[in-house]
């Protein structure tokens, strides 16, 4: 007799979650040293293949793309294959057949799951996703940390708040019970992953497994590296084979064939807003073809400010500015991207911004001092030269320090600053995901004003941080920036949102603000059924007094 569902007797608790305290990787510290020796056996070792992973089995790779380090794209760290229209529909047909008996798995057992995914990234992975993140994705040991971290963090935490949406149960009244069945969406999740954060790419097919449903997962070409690992956790975790099939290749032809398909149950996207809605599109053109209505979760770009009152502290407004501008080359969709700044703090404040800036030191991220890695592809390096370009030829604008681009060994962008007098100048508005940062001056009586074209400049509304001590103007920028960020941070960086303390989206342009960390964000992905059982079945059809 199999016993695929031995329901333990009790309802026990999970773990209470607490935040992974990161490591400061001093140099030649044992920590330190193991995650070099990791980067020395993965860049000697032979290049990886880094295959589809469908029904639990590592395909032969076939036709393939190269996977290189961006700090040294001479180096070749592995190749992934190109999947086709067949590999997509056979991860399909493999989650579809895994689906019975992983939607009805005790949900305790899924979370053991993940629980377990947890402390292998925590531990026997740990050097490994460390270094996998920072050579594939051009991360320092700092932002990879944070990265390793908080994919430690989303599986502890989504445990905890499934057991929130597990254990919600209606209220019932006497010779009543109801009960609410949290069922994992009838069909298979596609999840798609964008490159600048492993973390992100652990979360989204994971978040729709842990509440039982199936998925095929496509991560970006560019985290293929560190994609690789998590996959291999999932796997030793003791994800079953079918439940999250990973496939390489083209984002719209795996989305296409995964939109032709009747079991689309619901789509996880993090990436670029144009991306997101040619798949929205996508939807809306094939809805007669779906059984449900698929679940559309985007996570998108983001053109966010810094603005700061003239009460405020201009070294806290210098670190932010620096750090949540400059941090991982500005590729964190939260990155400051404008500023808004008040005359009377700008004369300093221009020549400390420009003097620090001047001193990151830009290059290999294997080295303790670098500040700046290298952005993701030349694709990004050449967008990123063609807006410095444009810059210099046009009257009402200032590269105030950095605007260069060397391509030659790896993507390299110096942190930039751009000083505009145009407050609706396309460097306010258009999201360039590189170093850069660019500044609009304002007189210092014209806070409200200013705040409205905060609001008005960008179709993004992701995050933005507000500075200043002045009470009554923190309040009135809380007001009028109501719906301009989906995070808001008073006094502080716009970047690092950490799991169980903020929950992280954003609306507008920016997404579906679904917020990450929070129960609303793993509600997404079941659809409640609801059952009254009557324990006093009416015997009688009539109403009183009916004679
Ligand atoms: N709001 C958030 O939480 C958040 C988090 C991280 C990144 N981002 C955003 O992501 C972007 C950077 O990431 P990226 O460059 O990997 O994004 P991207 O949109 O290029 O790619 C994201 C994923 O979609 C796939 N894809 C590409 N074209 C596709 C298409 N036509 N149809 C379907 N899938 C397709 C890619 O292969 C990748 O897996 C930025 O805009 C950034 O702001 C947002
Ligand atoms: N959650 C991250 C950003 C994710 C997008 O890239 C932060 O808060 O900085």
């Amino acid at each position: 007799m199999t016993i695929a569902n031995a329901r333990i007797a009790g309802n026990p608790r999970v773990p209470e979650p607490v935040n992974e305290q990161a490591r400061d990787y001093a140099p030649g510290s044992p920590e330190a040293r193991n995650v070099l020796a990791e980067i020395d056996a993965v860049t000697a070792a032979d290049v990886r293949d880094l295959p589809n992973v469908i029904n639990g089995v590592r395909r032969p790779i076939g036709e393939s793309a190269p996977v290189v380090a961006p700090h040294e794209h001479g180096l070749e760290l592995g190749r992934i294959p190109v999947a086709t229209a067949e590999d997509v529909n056979a991860a399909i047909d493999a989650a579809l057949a895994a689906r019975h008996d992983w939607s009805r798995m005790d949900w305790l057992d899924r979370v053991a799951i993940f629980l377990r995914a947890a402390e292998l990234v925590n531990g026997k992975y740990r050097d490994e996703l460390m270094a996998t993140t920072m050579l594939g994705q051009s991360k320092t040991f700092h932002q990879a940390e944070i990265d390793v971290n908080e994919l430690v963090d989303f599986f502890r935490y989504n445990v905890k708040l499934a057991e929130q949406i597990y254990t919600a149960q209606p209220f019932s009244v006497t010779g009543v019970q109801n009960v609410m069945d949290h069922r994992p969406l009838e069909g298979f999740v596609l999840a798609l992953t964008p490159f600048n954060f492993t973390a992100i790419a652990g979360n989204l097919p994971s978040t729709p497994a842990l509440m039982g449903n199936v998925v095929v997962w496509k991560p970006s070409e560019k985290s293929a590296l560190s994609s690789d690992v998590v996959m291999r956790i999932f796997v030793e975790a003791g994800v079953p084979a079918g439940v999250i099939n990973l496939v390489h290749g083209d984002g719209k032809l795996v989305t296409e064939v995964a939109q032709a398909s009747e079991h689309l149950a619901g789509i996880s996207f993090t990436g670029s807003t144009a991306v997101f809605r040619s798949i929205w599109r996508g939807i809306a053109n094939n809805l007669e073809t779906f059984r449900s209505y698929p679940r559309l979760v985007g996570e998108t770009g983001g053109k966010n400010a810094v603005i700061a009152h003239p009460s405020a502290d201009p070294q806290a407004l210098l670190v932010a500015l620096i750090r949540g501008a400059f941090e991982y080359q500005g590729q964190k969709c939260s990155a400051a991207s404008r500023a808004y700044l008040p005359r009377s703090l700008w004369q300093d404040l221009r020549e400390q911004l420009i003097e620090t800036t001047a001193g990151l030191v830009v290059g290999d991220v294997t080295r303790h001092e670098t500040f700046v890695g290298a952005v993701i592809d030349l694709a990004a390096a050449d967008r990123l030269a063609a807006v410095f370009d444009h810059v210099k030829q046009s009257g009402d604008h200032e590269i105030l320090v950095g605007g260069s681009v060397s391509t030659e060994k790896g993507w390299f962008v110096e942190p930039t600053i751009v000083e505009t007098t145009d407050p609706r100048s396309f460097v306010m508005s258009e999201e360039f995901f590189g170093p850069l940062l660019s500044v609009y001056v304002y007189e210092d009586d014209d806070w409200e004003h200013t705040l409205g074209l905060l609001d008005s400049t960008s179709q993004y509304a992701l995050t933005c941080s507000i500075f200043g001590s002045d009470r009554i103007a923190i309040n009135t920028a809380l007001d009028v920036l109501r719906d301009n960020a989906g995070m808001i941070y008073v006094n502080d960086k716009p970047t690092g949102a950490t799991m169980g303390q903020q929950s992280f989206g954003g609306g507008r342009g920016s997404g579906t603000n679904d917020k990450t960390g929070s129960v609303l964000a793993l509600q997404r992905w079941v659809s409640g059924r609801f059952i009254k059982e009557n324990m006093t079945p009416d015997l009688d059809w009539t109403y009183p007094y009916m004679g």
